[in-house]
């Protein structure tokens, strides 16, 4: 499988390649030149199989040029095994039809997990055979960050370097980041909000003069294509434990970089039959004025109750444009630059083609915890504030109540204890024994100025082999 980028004018790469890269050269994401594609026959025998052997199954093809079947199932089988829930991905019914999919059993709590874990190996496993070392590069707004670290933390072929903003994630999300004290991890928090983070991140990627040709840049946002391949397979699996390939099935994705929900939009191209996505957003609703209105254009941040999502600029939205484009790779260009000097609409046409799937929701801080005290209510299950966004937005998009609505979980609720006791519901939410004494644990970061310079000259001081 070749990857070809959104913007058309840098190289097809390997998968090799892809995962170690980051962005394109001509700033652009990579996305698979063509797609596997399942017949219902193909689905019906992944059904019933374990989550890490169906994961084995669906990424093989996107890995299969340069990763040994075995090296990619113990791979895949060791990442699965390191969570809290034997069935991985446990689905959880709230009432008739509705679920909740819980992707926050992983080690850092968060659905993040589910492809970081993974990254940590696949780039493990790349770089001992390349003896090579790398820098990793990543921006948060307080999952992506513990999880990659979590996923990288013991490696000797990578110094990684989070970017997170100073005092905009919650208290749990920080300590999970800074209370790592390993010598190649390195927390800055920038006095700046999401992002600005993922700016520098990005302008990094794009003019890597600064690490003076001794490293280079490895990305553990979504804006690699490693991540988003991992999140397929979740669905697929929500589809065959609900009666898929024969019944279709809605999902309702908090939103924010729009990795996840592409995940999804893929899993339909694949072939899983996906009635509906609903974007759920907070107040940075850039997406849900896209979707509801064919309306583009940023807006001023705004720093909400699921901190998470706060981001006004999705990375993954231009793949997403790519196809809306017919992979027109021109188009997606203008679209961007035009959308740098104010609001953009598509054509009618193409709109409406999204418009035949996609369906959005944006949910402010009051209405999220009514969500997450009414479900309580209803059923005793305690909902994080960016999970209670995608379901009030499951139930108030949904388009056929006899079609299943799976509700991504992307959080556990102990990372938000302040949305959980604004909800006012009468229990808090514990950390996992692994976690318990997170709070008491020493910490370990840098704040820094919202600068480029600064935050480069800060890495070129820092990673391991600096002076080497
Ligand atoms: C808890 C949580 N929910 C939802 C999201 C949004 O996911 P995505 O950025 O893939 O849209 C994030 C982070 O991005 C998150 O950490
Ligand atoms: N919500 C994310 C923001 C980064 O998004 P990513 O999926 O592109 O890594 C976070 O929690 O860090």
């Amino acid at each position: 499988m070749r990857y070809i980028s959104t913007r058309g004018q840098a190289p097809a790469l390997s998968f090799e390649d892809v995962l170690l890269q980051g962005l394109a050269t001509d700033g652009g994401l990579y996305v698979p030149e063509t797609l596997p594609r399942y017949t219902p026959e193909d689905l019906m025998a992944l059904r019933g199989l374990p989550y890490d052997e169906l994961a084995c199954r669906v990424m093989y093809p996107f890995v299969e040029e340069s990763i040994a079947e075995d090296d990619f199932r113990a791979m895949v089988r060791e990442t699965y095994a390191g969570f809290a829930h034997r069935a991985v991905a446990p689905l959880v019914q709230l009432d008739a039809n509705e679920w909740v999919m819980e992707l926050f059993r992983g080690p850092t709590l968060a659905f993040k997990d589910f492809a970081l874990q993974l990254l940590g190996r696949l780039l493990d496993h790349v770089l001992e055979k390349r003896g090579q070392h790398v820098v990793i590069l990543g921006a948060t707004s307080g999952d992506t960050g513990s999880a990659a670290i979590e996923g990288c933390r013991h490696s000797e072929h990578v110094d990684i370097f989070i970017l997170h903003p100073h005092g905009r994630v919650s208290e749990v999300q920080r300590r999970q980041m800074t209370t790592v004290l390993s010598d190649n991890v390195h927390n800055i928090a920038v006095d700046g909000n999401f992002d600005d983070c993922q700016k520098m991140v990005k302008a990094s990627f794009a003019d890597q003069s600064f690490l003076e040709g001794k490293t280079s840049l490895v990305a553990v946002n979504s804006i690699n294509w490693a991540r988003i391949m991992a999140q397929i397979v979740y669905y697929i699996y929500a589809s065959l434990a609900l009666g898929g390939p024969h019944r279709s099935l809605a999902f309702s994705v908090p939103t924010g970089n729009f990795g996840d929900i592409f995940a999804g939009y893929l899993a339909r191209q694949m072939g899983v039959p996906v009635q509906q996505l609903v974007v759920a957003t907070n107040q940075n609703d850039i997406l849900h004025r896209f979707i509801s209105g064919n309306h583009y254009e940023t807006g001023k941040l705004q720093h909400t109750l699921s901190p998470s999502m706060d981001i006004t600029i999705s990375s993954n939205f231009e793949r997403l444009l790519f196809d809306l484009y017919g992979r027109h790779p021109e188009s997606v260009v203008q679209f961007l630059k035009s959308a740098e000097h104010g609001a953009v609409s598509l054509e009618n046409d193409r709109w409406k083609s999204a418009r035949g799937l996609f369906d959005s929701l944006s949910v402010n801080d009051e209405r999220t915890c009514e969500v997450i005290a009414e479900v309580y209510g209803e059923t005793e299950y305690l909902l994080d504030p960016h999970t209670a966004i995608g379901v009030e937005a499951a139930r108030r998009c949904r388009r056929d109540a006899t079609v299943p609505m799976v509700t991504m979980g992307t959080a556990h609720p102990a990372k938000f204890p302040d949305a959980v006791t604004r909800s006012g519901v009468p229990r808090e939410a514990a950390l996992p024994e692994h976690l318990s004494d997170l709070m008491e644990r020493e910490e370990r970061f840098t704040v820094l100025d919202n600068d480029l310079a600064t935050i480069q000259q800060f890495m070129a001081r820092n990673w391991r082999y600096a002076d080497s």
